[in-house]
């Protein structure tokens, strides 16, 4: 019996646990999902800095300065970024001061170095007006103490730069959970195989790869094997060490339809063994101990979307993401969809933005074993159960897949 797509989540999802932790250099931290809470042991910037290279002074006396009413100073100092000047400024005089640099003291603003005149060590002011705005003060952007990156949050490349910012050089990041990736069916070789009559190549393996990927897993792949239980089992359990073990192919009823069988061998409890939704309907869900198996559909297009509904979001909450479903939007469709669907069903689409609206045009190749749709799309259509054929013009759900 085929059940729910929102059962089958909450199954799984109520199956796994949040990774460990563990410390990594900052350096291959982009994309992992951090595992503390970042919290800042300094002000920043650190000291109140200039944002321009020009001349230190006290602006209250060049607020009028302009090139009919020039004022002029004496500089008494020179600072480049990363120097120091403990001279204080005061009226008459001004310091120079590159980008970066800490403001000497006294100083309550900067002028450009374009806005002056430079004589030897007379500065003249031609235009001071806003000096006072040209300080970033300590603090301005930061708090000593502040709690600025939350468990859960994915490493942008932002977060790369702040954690840097605070020093964290080594951060607590979540493990990412490893998936077993085993392609079954005798008819499938390897991808640098020559064909004969009968055999295809392994693209299943390459495209969960990529999914898995994304979705924050380390990926073993363990090749493929033949539709026999023994070989399917071994393979299973030479990849012991991995956390979620995901199959292609043999999930459905025909007479080499073998993962129900491997399951029983190998001790797996099923947790269910097909899904509600068109294309990838079977789906074999199974659980040993804490270890996740899941038995995906042969048909790649199938297998993708079994994926995206199913093991993405297991995968995100066992990364330690905060967010585990893809963002979904209001579209209208720009082109009719011809089928009445029975179980709910996931459209190839490309979407766009014209003027207010979204539209969403269901791609040509939808046949669960086509993959041109799925390299071609953004988004998926969604379309509920028993749901009569839709003209152009229709509002449609879509889930955004990438830009
Ligand atoms: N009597 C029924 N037959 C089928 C049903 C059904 O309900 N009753 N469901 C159909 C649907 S829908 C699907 S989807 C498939 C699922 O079949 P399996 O999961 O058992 O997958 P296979 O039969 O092993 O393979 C299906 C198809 O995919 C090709 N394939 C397999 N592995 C790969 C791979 N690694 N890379 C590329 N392509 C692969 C395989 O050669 C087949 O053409 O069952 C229907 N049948
Ligand atoms: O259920 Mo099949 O998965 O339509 O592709």
């Amino acid at each position: 019996m085929a059940i729910k797509l929102e059962i089958a989540q909450e199954i799984l999802l109520n199956s796994v646990n949040v990774m460990p932790k563990e410390r990594v250099t900052l350096s291959d931290c982009w994309h992992r999902v951090l595992a503390e809470t970042v919290v800042s042991d300094i002000d920043f910037p650190p000291f109140d800095r200039s944002p321009l290279d020009g001349y230190a002074l006290v602006a209250e006396e060049v607020a009028n300065a302009a090139p009919d009413n020039p004022v002029v100073l004496r500089q008494i100092d020179n600072i480049p970024a990363g120097g120091l000047s403990q001279k204080p400024v005061t009226p008459g005089t001004a310091c120079r001061i590159m980008t970066g640099a800490p403001l000497p003291p006294g100083a309550t603003g900067v002028v450009r170095l374009e806005d002056t005149v430079v004589d030897g060590e007379m500065v003249t002011v031609l235009e001071g007006k806003g000096a006072n705005k040209n300080i970033c003060f300590r603090g301005e952007e930061i708090c000593q103490g502040e709690e600025l990156i939350s468990p859960g949050t994915v490493i942008n490349a932002g977060v790369m730069g702040m954690l840097a910012v605070l020093g964290k050089g080594r951060p607590f990041v979540f493990c990412k959970p490893r998936v077993a990736l085993i392609a079954t069916g005798s008819e499938i070789v390897p991808v640098d195989f020559p064909l004969s009559l009968g055999k295809i190549r392994n693209s299943n393996s390459y495209m969960l790869s990529a999914l898995a990927s994304e979705a924050g897993a380390q990926i073993v792949l363990m090749g493929n094997a033949a539709d026999d239980v023994d070989q399917i089992a071994h393979l299973l359990e030479a990849a012991s060490d991995c956390d979620v073990f995901m199959t292609t192919g043999g999930a459905s009823v025909g007479d080499y339809d073998l993962i129900g069988e491997v399951y029983k061998k190998l001790g797996i409890t099923v947790l269910f063994d097909r899904v509600s939704i068109k294309p990838g309907m079977p789906v074999l869900a199974g659980l040993r101990e804490d270890k996740l198996f899941l038995g995906l559909s042969g048909n790649p297009a199938a297998a993708a979307i079994s994926f995206e509904q199913l093991v993405r979001p297991v995968l995100l909450k066992m990364g330690g993401r905060k967010v585990w479903w893809r963002p979904r939007v209001k579209a209208v469709l720009a082109a009719a969809f011809n089928k009445k669907t029975g179980a709910k069903r996931f459209v190839w689409a490309r979407c766009w933005q014209k003027n207010n609206d979204i539209l969403a045009e269901p791609l040509y190749f939808q046949s669960n074993g086509m993959l041109k749709s799925a390299m071609a799309a953004n988004s998926l259509i969604v379309i509920p159960e028993d749901t009569p054929p839709l003209p152009a013009g229709a509002e449609v759900e879509v889930i955004l897949l990438s830009d």
